[in-house]
C-alpha cells in the first residue's frame, strides 16, 4: 500500500500557522491533509461529549436490493430548510446544531482553518473499533454540487483512510458498498491510483475538486483498531 510522503505548503489565511499538506491528484482533484488542527486535550473533551451526547444510530441500509445494518453508528446535522439526504435508501432525520453546542465550537474552527468555506451540514460516524468500517463509495449526491469540498474531523482512535481512483463511472456504482474496503489493488492499476492517509486524533482530511467524481474512498476494517474513533463529514448542501 502506497503510504503517502506529503509535500508541505504553507495555509492560506497569515494567521493560521497550522502545519497543512496538499496531495494533487490530477484532473481538478486534491486532497489536503492537516494533521493537528484541534489540539490533543481538546480533541479528547469533543470526542467524549459527542460519544455521550450524540443519538448515534446505526440504522439499515440497501444496496442493490440488499439490507444491510450499516457497519458503524451515525446521526446527521444540518441547517433547517435544506434539501433532505438520502443515501443507501435511508434518510437520516436532521438534527440542529442547536441541539449540541459543542458542534457549532468545531464548525467555527473548520471555517477557520478553510477560509472560504460554509458548510451547513454535518454526517457523524462513531466506529466502535476495528470491525466498523465504512466501504467504498463517494460522496457525489446531486445536493452536494458537481466539486463538493468535504472536511472530516476524526476524534479518537487512529485509521487509515483510503482514496482509489475510479475504474470508469458504471464500475464504481458497482463498488458501492458492495466491495470489501481492504480489497487488494486490481492488476494493471499502480501507485498513483490509490493514497492511504492514516488519519490522527485531531486531525482534518479536506476533499476537494472532483474528488468525488474520479475517487472513491473508504475506511477499511483494521483488526488492530480496537477503540473508538469518531469522525465528522462537515459538506455543504446547495
Ligand atoms: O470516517 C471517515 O473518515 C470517512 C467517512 C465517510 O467517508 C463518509 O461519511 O462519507
Ligand atoms: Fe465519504
Amino acid at each position: 500500500m502506497n503510504v503517502l510522503k506529503l509535500k508541505a505548503v504553507s495555509g492560506d489565511n497569515p494567521n493560521d500557522n497550522v502545519k497543512r499538506e496538499t496531495v494533487d491528484l490530477g484532473n481538478g482533484s486534491d486532497v489536503v491533509y492537516v494533521q493537528r488542527l484541534i489540539p490533543f486535550d481538546q480533541s479528547w473533551q469533543w470526542f467524549h461529549y459527542l460519544d455521550k451526547h450524540i443519538p448515534w444510530t446505526r440504522p439499515t441500509i440497501r444496496v442493490f436490493g440488499k439490507s444491510f445494518l450499516q457497519p458503524r453508528d451515525t446521526c446527521y446535522v444540518a441547517t433547517p430548510g435544506l434539501t433532505e439526504l438520502t443515501y443507501s435508501g435511508y434518510q437520516p432525520h436532521a438534527y440542529s446544531w442547536d441541539d449540541y453546542p459543542p458542534l457549532k465550537d468545531i464548525l467555527d474552527v473548520v471555517h477557520k482553518a478553510l477560509p472560504g468555506s460554509s458548510f451547513n451540514s454535518l454526517l457523524l460516524n462513531r466506529y466502535n473499533g476495528g470491525n466498523d468500517y465504512v466501504g467504498w463509495h463517494s460522496d457525489d449526491e446531486k445536493l452536494y454540487g458537481p466539486t463538493p469540498e468535504i472536511a472530516s474531523l476524526t476524534l479518537g482512535c487512529e485509521r487509515d483512510f483510503v482514496l482509489k481512483k475510479k475504474p470508469c463511472k458504471k464500475s464504481s456504482e458497482l463498488l458501492y458498498g458492495s466491495e470489501p474496503a481492504n480489497k487488494k489493488l486490481k492488476k494493471g492499476s499502480h501507485d498513483a491510483d490509490q493514497h492511504t492517509f492514516r488519519l490522527k486524533h485531531g486531525s482534518l482530511l479536506v476533499m476537494r475538486g472532483y474528488t468525488q467524481r474520479d475517487w472513491i474512498h473508504s475506511v477499511p476494517k483494521r483488526a488492530k483498531a480496537d477503540a473508538t474513533r469518531i469522525n465528522l463529514t462537515f459538506r455543504r448542501v446547495f
